[in-house]
């Protein structure tokens, strides 16, 4: 069987001396979706920072896409974000570019050179999302939907083993926040492996998948109906 995507085992998370999370022990296979729920405050940001290296991971074990997460350096940080797509509730999409140059922007960044290559990388990801037509456009000209696809795109630029997504629907209103899930339904059927944090119970309902909860400084899995 091959390697989990992502692996802790009896990891404990801190922000500065507070412990946030301990004994964490779980993992993602490829190609899974999983969700990660909990209260407001019980950790979940907490958690998806220390797996895209903005929290050092300083008990226990982990691993995430190949990368050793206890003894992660400053410098392997850019590469691990290449092997990652995060996605964040409020977007993140510079407003002074257009659609298109919000990507280009992002393939320059990690060292792709060759413009055709990139026009054909970015056509490709935005038809994943149905926003081919719209990469003229600036983000303050679409809705929030429309840019949460955009920024869906963005974390499919670099083929990524897997997807990170913080509260994608926070910003959303319940329809469209279905609308972008639909996409992430889409792209984790075409191979994608995704672990979302949320608190909207409503998507859950809607789309079952393995669930992960943080309670009490813990992290572990749920079935569906006792949630
Ligand atoms: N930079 C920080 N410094 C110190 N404590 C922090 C910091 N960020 C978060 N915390 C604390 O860590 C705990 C977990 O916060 P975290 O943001 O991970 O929770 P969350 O489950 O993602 O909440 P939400 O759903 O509101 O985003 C909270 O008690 C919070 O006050």
């Amino acid at each position: 069987m091959s390697q989990p995507v992502l692996s802790l085992s009896n990891a404990s998370i801190f922000q500065r001396e507070n412990l946030i999370l301990s004994e964490v022990t779980v993992s993602v296979e490829k190609g899974e979706f999983v969700y990660l729920i909990g209260k407001t405050g019980t950790g979940k940001s907490s958690f998806m920072k220390t797996l895209y290296g903005d929290l050092p991971l300083q008990k226990g074990e982990g691993t995430i896409v190949g990368y050793d997460l206890p003894t992660l350096k400053e410098k392997d940080i850019p590469f691990l974000r290449r092997k990652l797509g995060v996605v964040f509730q409020d977007f993140k999409l510079l407003n002074d570019r257009t659609v298109k140059d919000n990507l280009a922007f992002v393939l320059t960044a990690t060292g792709w050179k060759d413009k055709k290559e990139m026009d054909a990388r970015i056509d490709a990801v935005l038809d994943k999302v149905a926003m081919k037509t719209k990469s003229f456009k600036y983000p303050y000209q679409l809705s929030g939907g429309e840019q949460q696809r955009v920024a869906i795109a963005r974390a499919l630029l670099n083929d990524p083993e897997l997807i990170l997504a913080d509260e994608p629907t926070g910003n959303l209103d319940p329809q469209t926040s279905v609308e972008v899930m639909e996409v992430l339904q889409e792209i984790n059927k075409n191979g994608n492996t995704i672990l979302m944090a949320t608190h909207d119970y409503a998507l859950l309902l809607k789309y079952p998948s393995k669930t992960l909860k943080c309670d009490e400084n813990q992290i572990f899995e749920v079935v569906q109906k006792t949630v």
